[in-house]
């Protein structure tokens, strides 16, 4: 897997990972939610200059202009909830992409902190040789991605795949490297070094599900 660390090249997205990281503004669920879309078109932006250019001829009212432009057929999947603000970042710019959506949550047994993730509802157009952009905003421990993998492709073999995420664990990356095909590329804007004994994030953020739609029962 190629993993393409963003942050590690300072830029005006450090700032958006910083609001969304601290208490203070994480609060603020619209702020929240823009930032993650924010980081989505960060995040979009770095990953286009990997896709597949040809020349195309571009008329302007007074020319023709040869302009190199993408033609990849992009499918881009989210997984439920956490990863709707992200969808929308990358979606502002790959606007003539398909559209596929997956719910994973974490299903933990009483007074458990072990946990299973249930993939259940999956709505998607063919994603056969074509390119699969899979969004979520936490790489946790790397089972929902896993999961949601295992469920996708049933349904077809993308040509390539790109994993975009915003805040991952460098457990939850090896342990993503170990169950996606090889060509697989990750789009992360920053990695921490822990998870805690629940699979969260330290330092993280927190749930990102949580700060973007509110607590679930
Ligand atoms: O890498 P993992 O250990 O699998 O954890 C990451 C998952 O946890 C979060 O979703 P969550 O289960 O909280 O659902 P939500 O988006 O509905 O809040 C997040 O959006 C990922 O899908
Ligand atoms: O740190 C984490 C782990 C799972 N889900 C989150 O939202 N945050
Ligand atoms: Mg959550």
């Amino acid at each position: 897997m190629e993993i393409h660390h963003i942050a590690e090249n300072h830029s005006i997205l450090n700032k958006f990972i910083a609001e969304i990281r601290a208490v203070k503004t994480q609060k603020d669920s619209l702020r929240f939610r823009r930032n993650i879309e924010r980081i989505g078109e960060v995040l979009g932006y770095e990953l286009s200059k990997n896709l597949s250019y040809a020349g195309v001829y571009i008329e302007t009212p007074l020319g023709k202009k040869k302009m190199q432009l993408s033609y990849n057929n992009i499918v881009l999947c989210s997984i439920l909830r956490a990863g709707l603000p992200l969808h929308q970042g990358l979606l502002n710019y790959f606007d003539d992409a398909e559209n596929a959506f997956i719910s994973a949550y974490r299903h933990h047994p009483k007074n458990n902190n072990n946990f299973e993730i249930v993939v259940e509802y999956f709505a998607s157009p063919s994603i056969d040789n074509k390119t699969l952009l899979l969004a979520d905003p936490m790489l946790a421990t790397g089972q929902s991605l896993v999961a949601v993998y295992e469920a996708i492709k049933k349904h077809g073999t993308p040509k390539e795949i790109h994993i975009v995420a915003v805040i991952g664990s460098k457990e939850g990356i090896d342990f993503i490297e170990n169950h996606f095909p090889k060509h697989t590329q990750l789009w992360i804007a920053t990695i921490d070094n822990k998870l805690n004994d629940k699979g969260y994030i330290v330092p993280g953020l927190g749930d990102a599900g949580d700060l973007a739609y509110g607590t679930k029962l």
